[in-house]
């Protein structure tokens, strides 16, 4: 750990003697910057470990605030050899760097221990009861509750709630027996009373102890075992720590923390799994104000966010696209993986987002960086060949509620419905701006701070069943729990095992989403819908998603086939022009036709619904339209001839002059017209 409140200055002059020899050791290699100054080396005095303290924490007391610190260390932490693992008490020196290696050993060995002993203790607590780890067994005066819980009747709950809701202590206690009950229902549960009575009473006591709308707290309790959602909720009420980035075009990560342990701050390197983040324990200053801050030397950055990043790697020399992107904490990233190099599209739809976006490319000295502001499912029209892509996509932040408490009450079903339907149209995009010739990548990274299925494992799966030339890797990321397969009687594709969710509760991050794609080539087949040379941009689904005032569901193929195979190309170019605008103009509201540009035999009927229509009927209706323009044309001729008929009449009746005036207001109506 860096603690620099104590930092000696005479200890540090005496650090510089060995300077060359630490570089000359090459313990960095892990590292990833590319700028390679002179080493710096910080008092690592381990004894003042217990001095950290976390830089906010809210008041409620939680589960959360007894997990340990830091975030969570993974599976790779115990075989990676990492730049900052001299880093660990003493200075590393050639003299002592046996001795320093022993230490280390130990220090693991003891903590392996003691996870360990931890682990059986949760097992045996476990199997001696499958309670949850929530205080109140005990009321304020230290006697143990004894009284049977009872769960509160349909009449009950609604007299509770005209009281004015229940009492906190009650909500927790009732919380807590309810997620004990669930757990074993047949042995627990009151007779007569389902397992659905309990859930909704957790799912309302969840909303109200939380303060979520039930229909949120419902859909994130839904994700997990049911103690385990308990720990999710809890976790959102703890703030995450506050985290930085180097920012490796400027600095490099120990002289940045030898700076800012100059200035008071508290931090420890995040995790094995990154060798440019930060974690800041306490700070005497704002960290977002430092003069190494405005001089670019790192970014105010959660710890998930580099996730995304990671996983798409980006290399020197490559063309990438960052869909959306502001304010650019991940742009920055790639562009100092980059090494400034090749270069990055940082796109965000949203204008007055893409000041910050600038600014922040500027304050980091990135010089491969173009912005831009398009809407992303405008790509690949404005630009495509990309060699990798990041759509870190907007989304609803049910990730980051610890963040922003406002998303607890500010989500509906609607929400979630039409960000899934962005997201679905943002993540093909996302794919077809990539070249899959790419000789270096070929790479699609779809991103949320989002936990729910619909933007996540839905959308995944939406874009392998859209684009087969698509498939799923591993992010190769070391931590982080398997994406769903299977959730709720819907079944994804089997390689979404291969995404990656990230919890407050379990790694303590903000809640996240990572999928890495690879593209391929399309195939050449003209039968396959989604293997067209042109991208689809509107696809089938959102055209029905897009226009919620409409349930038509797209051209029938079916009922079209005999009628189209049959016809000659002038034929079939001609029954598109006719019937396009009418799809677009009656059915669609503005969107396009999905199909225009493909052969007879698209998606069938009972894909899209039964509210479909054939081409040909189609043609029948602008062909019915043409002849009531024309029944309506005439009848108007009618009239006006009817009406030249009266006023020759009329003229012929008063004389010459009368034939004057006629014609003059005639002419000025027209003239007015
Ligand atoms: C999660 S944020 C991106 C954060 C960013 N990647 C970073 O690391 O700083 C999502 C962004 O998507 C942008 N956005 C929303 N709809 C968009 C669209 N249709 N096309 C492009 N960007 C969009 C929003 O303005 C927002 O800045």
């Amino acid at each position: 750990m860096f603690v620099g409140s104590d930092a000696d200055d005479d200890e540090f002059e005496d650090m510089d003697v060995f300077e060359g020899g630490l570089d000359d050791l090459e313990l960095d290699e892990d590292d990833d910057e590319p700028l390679r100054g002179p080493a710096q080396v910080f008092d690592f005095d381990s004894d003042e470990e217990e001095e950290t303290v976390a830089v906010k924490s809210k008041s409620k007391k939680s589960k959360q605030a007894e997990r340990p610190k830091k975030i969570i260390p993974t599976q790779s932490d115990a075989s990676s050899s990492d730049s900052d693992e001299e880093d660990e008490d003493e200075p590393v020196t050639m003299k002592n760097m046996a001795e320093q290696s022993r230490k280390l050993e130990a220090r693991r060995a003891a903590e392996e221990e003691l996870d360990l002993e931890e682990a059986q203790a949760a097992h045996a607590s476990d199997s001696e009861d499958d309670d949850v780890d929530m205080e109140g067994e005990e009321d304020a005066e230290g006697n143990i509750d004894v009284e049977p819980f009872q769960l509160p009747t349909a009449a009950e709950r609604e007299a509770e709630k005209a009281a004015g809701g229940p009492d906190v202590h009650l909500v927790q206690k009732r919380m807590r027996e309810c997620v004990r009950v669930l757990a074993k229902f047949s042995k627990r549960a009151e007779k007569g009373r389902s397992r659905s009575e309990y859930t909704d009473q957790v799912i309302a006591d969840i909303a109200s102890y939380y303060g979520y709308n039930e229909f949120l707290a419902e859909k994130l309790f839904l994700l997990f075992p049911v103690s385990e959602a308990i720990e999710f909720f809890e976790a959102n009420e703890v703030a995450r720590p506050v985290t930085i980035r180097t920012n490796t075009l400027r600095t490099r990560r120990r002289d940045l923390a030898q700076s800012l342990v100059n200035r008071g701050v508290n931090l420890e390197p995040i995790g094995k799994w990154t060798n440019v983040g930060l974690q800041v324990f306490e700070s005497t200053v704002p960290i977002g104000a430092t003069p190494e801050y405005l001089a670019g030397h790192y970014m105010l950055q959660a710890a998930s966010s580099f996730l995304p990043v990671i996983a798409l790697s980006p290399q020197p020399n490559e063309r990438v696209l960052d869909m959306a992107s502001a304010p650019g904490g991940k742009t920055t990233h790639m562009a100092a993986l980059m090494q400034n190099t090749g270069v990055v599209f940082a796109n965000d739809m949203n204008k007055l987002r893409t000041k910050s976006l600038t600014a922040n490319v500027h304050r980091l000295g990135c010089k491969n960086v173009v912005v831009c502001s398009y809407d992303g499912r405008e790509f690949p029209k404005v630009m495509g060949g990309f060699d990798r892509v990041l759509l870190d996509a907007p989304c609803s932040g049910t990730g980051v509620i610890s963040k922003d408490a406002s998303v607890k009450v500010n989500k509906s079903d609607r929400d979630f419905t039409l960000l899934s339907h962005l997201q679905k149209q943002l993540i093909l995009c996302a794919i077809d701006s990539v070249s899959p010739e790419s000789k270096t990548g070929g790479y699609v990274v779809y991103s949320t701070c989002s936990v729910t299925v619909e933007e996540n494992e839905a959308v995944v799966d939406y874009a392998l069943r859209k684009r087969p030339n698509v498939k799923l890797l591993d992010t190769g990321l070391a931590f982080g729990v398997e994406g769903f397969t299977k959730y709720r009687g819907k079944t994804f594709h089997p390689s979404v095992n291969l995404t990656r969710r990230f919890y407050p509760h379990v790694h303590n991050m903000d809640g996240f989403f990572v999928a890495k794609f690879r593209v391929e080539k399309r195939a050449k087949n003209a039968s396959e819908p989604a293997q067209v040379d042109e991208p689809v941009l509107v696809d089938e689904e959102f055209k029905t998603e897009l226009v919620p005032q409409s349930d038509f569901k797209g051209f029938d193929a079916e009922e079209d086939r005999p009628y189209l195979e049959g016809m000659s190309p002038i034929a079939l170019r001609t029954l598109r022009a006719l019937t396009a605008p009418v799809f677009r103009l009656v059915f669609c509201r503005g969107e396009t036709d999905p199909h225009e540009g493909e052969g007879p035999a698209s998606a069938p009927a009972q894909d899209r619904g039964a509210k479909s229509i054939s081409r040909r009927r189609c043609a029948l209706l602008v062909w019915r339209m043409w002849i009531l323009r024309r029944i309506y044309y005439n009848v108007h001729c009618g009239m006006y001839i009817r009406g030249l008929i009266w006023r020759v009449a009329h003229m012929r009746a008063a004389g010459p002059l009368a034939h004057v005036g006629a014609t003059k207001s005639a002419t000025s109506r027209r003239a007015s017209r």
